[in-house]
Parts: C-alpha cells; sequence; structure tokens
C-alpha cells in the first residue's frame, strides 16, 4: 500500500500536549506518516508558557526543503508560525512545492493567554496564507481577530466564515470549544455554498490543551487520504472528542489530550 505522508509547520510544545508534538501523535493514531518542520521551540507546560524560541528562517526553509525535494507530501498542516516573516516564507514554499491539501490553524494565542503570534502578522495571515489554503480552522477568536467581526452567535460565526471565504480559503471551519456558556459545541463549516454544524456534548474538563492543533491534523491527515471535507471534518472532530474524554490527569493545570483513546474505545 502507498504510504499516505503529512507535513506539520508549527512550533514545539515541550509539555507534549499542544504544537508538533500533538500533530505527530494525531498522525501516528490516524496512520498517515508524519514529518515536521519546527518553527520554534516553545518552553511550555499545563500550566503556561515559559519562553519562546524561533527557529531561524534558513532553519525552516531547510526542514522544509528537505522533505520537499525527496519525500514530498500528502497533506500539509501549519500550526504556530510566530511571525510575518516566518508566514510569507511558509507561503512561498507552499508555492514552490505546489501542495494543495494545505490546513491552516491560525494559531495566534496559548490557551493560557499567551502570544503565539506577533501581531502584525496577522495581516499577512489574511493576505498571503488564507488564499492558499484548502482549510482554515480557526477558533472564536481567532476568526474575529482575523476578520474583525465581534463573534459571539453563531451568526456572526457565519459572516465570519463567508468573510475568510472570500479572502481564498475554500473551506472555513469556525471552532465552537470557546463558547464556555453552552452544554454542546459547535464546529461550523463553509465550504462556499453550505453550512455544515457538528455539534457534540461539552465536555466539562481542563484537559484541552492541545484541542485545536489535534483538530486541525486529524483534518489534514483525512485529507491525505483522499476524504472529502465534510467527512474529515466530522471525523476529527469524533478523534478529538475522544481524546478530550479519555484525557489522563497530566500536570496540575490545562492537561493533554489522551491521542491513544480511540483504540480502546473503538470508535474510530
Ligand atoms: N470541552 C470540550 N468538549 C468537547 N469538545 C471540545 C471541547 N473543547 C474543544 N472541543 C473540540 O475541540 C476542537 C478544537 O476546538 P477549540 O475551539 O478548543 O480549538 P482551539 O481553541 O484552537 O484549541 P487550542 O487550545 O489548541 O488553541 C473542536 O473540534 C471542538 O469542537
Ligand atoms: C507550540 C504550540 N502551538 C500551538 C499551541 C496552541 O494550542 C500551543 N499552545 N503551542
Amino acid at each position: 500500500m502507498k504510504p499516505i505522508k503529512v507535513l506539520t509547520i508549527a512550533g514545539s510544545d515541550s509539555g507534549g500536549g499542544a504544537g508538533i508534538q500533538a500533530d505527530l501523535k494525531t498522525f501516528q493514531e490516524l496512520e498517515v506518516f508524519g514529518m515536521s518542520a519546527i518553527t520554534a521551540i516553545t518552553a511550555q507546560n499545563t500550566l503556561g508558557l515559559q519562553g519562546v524560541y524561533p527557529s531561524s528562517l534558513e532553519a525552516v526553509a531547510n526542514q522544509i526543503d528537505s522533505i520537499g525535494t525527496d519525500i514530498g507530501a500528502d497533506a500539509i498542516k501549519t500550526g504556530m508560525l510566530f511571525n510575518s516573516e516566518m508566514i510569507g516564507l511558509v507561503c512561498e514554499k507552499i508555492k514552490q512545492y505546489q501542495w494543495d491539501n494545505v490546513v491552516v490553524d491560525p494559531v495566534m494565542i496559548a490557551k493560557g493567554g499567551a502570544s503565539l503570534l506577533q501581531e502584525e502578522a496577522v495581516k499577512t495571515m489574511r493576505e498571503q496564507l488564507i488564499p492558499l489554503s484548502k482549510v482554515i480552522t480557526p477558533n472564536m477568536p481567532e476568526a474575529a481577530a482575523l476578520t474583525g467581526i465581534t463573534i459571539q452567535s453563531l451568526e456572526d460565526r457565519k459572516e465570519a466564515a463567508k468573510m475568510l471565504h472570500d479572502l481564498g480559503a475554500r473551506n472555513v471551519v469556525i471552532k465552537g470549544g470557546h463558547e464556555i456558556n453552552s452544554d454542546e459545541v459547535i464546529d461550523l463549516l463553509y465550504d462556499g455554498t453550505e453550512f455544515t454544524m457538528y455539534q457534540s456534548r461539552r465536555i466539562h474538563t481542563n484537559n484541552t490543551h492541545g484541542t485545536g492543533c489535534t483538530f486541525a491534523a486529524a483534518v489534514a491527515s483525512e485529507l491525505a487520504k483522499g476524504v472529502e471535507i465534510k467527512v474529515a471534518v466530522r471525523n476529527a472532530k469524533k478523534f478529538v472528542h475522544i481524546s478530550i474524554e479519555h484525557a489522563m490527569q497530566i500536570g496540575s493545570g490545562h492537561g493533554p489530550l489522551n491521542h491513544a483513546a480511540h483504540r480502546t474505545v473503538g470508535e474510530q
């Protein structure tokens, strides 16, 4: 069987819950071959972010070239991209290698509130990266930052999704993890034609560190396999849900997910 390969371009989370670590765990669980280009090293744990050490542009370019010139990728996922220059570089490489299955997780702020993207970089993301994306997966604050729309209701999310589609994203998923006053979590997909809602029960837990990375990595894995977007989002949401539900108690703050849970729960 031909191996299916997925590349994540993202930051490292020393605590193992988010970023590159969450992505590679997800790729492994969803049976695709995972590769990485590391944009920054973060010192991070379940309590917060203790330090950020960005990679040089040369290091990022070289990592991507190593993959592009030899192994290739059936899908790529971007996470923490640190600043405007790095986003520009990643856009150049996506074009150079003609990568089409591009999942953009527009990471800006970690759950604890620490910034993972410089502010001026939001403009570059909007103008350069979004037009190259097959799907963009902002949470509600990220969708607000990218569009300037204040997002509270589902209608606000629909308006923001349309705007992000107009900016060039072929599909937009605005995730609902931040709608904390509700007992359900609804992720909203817009494919340029219609809206699809993915609804689940909200799990009341502290262990949600890395949900966004895991979700986007799962979408990328499914797209790499040739699964169509509506099913890819459904499968990704199910995978994240099970992984949150069966999280182990790790650290004393916002703990990571249990990416292996689907094996025993048997729903995947
Ligand atoms: N408490 C929860 N219960 C069930 N599902 C959840 C919960 N929190 C998040 N999810 C799911 O996890 C996925 C990620 O959503 P979320 O809005 O948390 O992303 P995020 O804010 O980008 O995450 P991150 O913490 O990695 O930045 C979505 O599919 C969402 O439905
Ligand atoms: C490295 C990294 N990427 C993304 C996130 C968002 O969850 C995080 N906390 N850390």
